[in-house]
């Protein structure tokens, strides 16, 4: 078993939480971390790649609408194609359904606000390798900051999504109910984050960087290491697929 991954993790004009994901990785977990600009095309000394959260290229168009077009993005499809990881957080995610690397979109939120809060996420497919840290747990809370957060596919995508348990993350309340009313968004099967059919790629639009940090816990009870344990799963699945 391995103790770190190479992670790359890749700069957008705009992004803006690449910072928050290498802190992460290389102080607390204590990863090797490279920052790589969007003009990188040589992605072959990581394990992993983050697409991080922001608003690559201003948000014009549709959020990741413009990301999708950098020079790093073809070895991005590379990297995923050769069963590489591939995480994709808020923005990120948004960057890689607009890439075709995972299916749907992310469309403006129901109530066309902009959405800063810490949601309950039920944990789905926990036989998937970004799921293996978190033991029995089945509840976690991750914090949101999004305006185009809501998932959408069609009906025989999502049938296919379910089928084939590539979604990891649902919106739920305390207990892990799935219920209309946990959804902030109005995604479809209040679905947070999925994989691709392989494994080794998963968008989602909560942040796990911003819930990482040990310093950071005020009681026992606090849920803010939920998000430590998305990144520390993937040692214990050296090879993905
Ligand atoms: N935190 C983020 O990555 C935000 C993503 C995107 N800019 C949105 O508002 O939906």
């Amino acid at each position: 078993m391995s103790h770190a991954l190479n992670v790359g993790i890749v700069v957008f004009p705009g992004s803006n939480c690449d910072r928050d994901v290498a802190y992460v990785t290389r102080e607390i977990l204590q990863w090797p971390t490279e920052l790589l600009w969007h003009e990188e095309t040589n992605l072959s000394d990581y394990d992993l790649i983050v697409l991080p959260g922001g608003f690559s290229f201003g948000d014009y168009l549709r959020c990741g609408a413009i990301a999708r077009f950098s020079p790093i993005m073809a070895a991005v499809k590379d990297h995923a194609a050769a069963g590489k990881w591939v995480l994709g957080i808020c923005n990120g995610f948004q960057i890689l359904t607009e890439a075709k690397l995972l299916p749907g979109a992310l469309v403006r939120n129901r109530d066309l606000h902009f959405i800063c809060d810490r949601v309950h996420l039920r944990l789905e497919a926990k036989e998937r390798p970004w799921l293996q840290a978190y033991g029995d747990k089945t509840v976690i809370r991750l914090p949101i900051a999004h305006g185009e957060g809501c998932y959408y596919a069609d009906p025989a995508t999502l049938t296919e999504l379910e089928a084939n348990r590539q979604v990891l993350f649902r919106y739920a309340d305390a207990q892990g109910n799935v219920t209309p009313e946990s959804n902030p968004n109005g995604s479809l099967n209040n679905i947070a984050g999925i994989c691709n059919a392989a494994g080794n790629v998963l968008g989602m639009m909560p942040h796990p960087e911003r819930a990482a940090d040990p310093t950071l816990i005020h009681s026992p009870s606090d849920h803010t290491l939920d998000g430590l344990q998305l990144f520390k799963s993937l040692l214990n699945a050296a090879v993905c697929c």
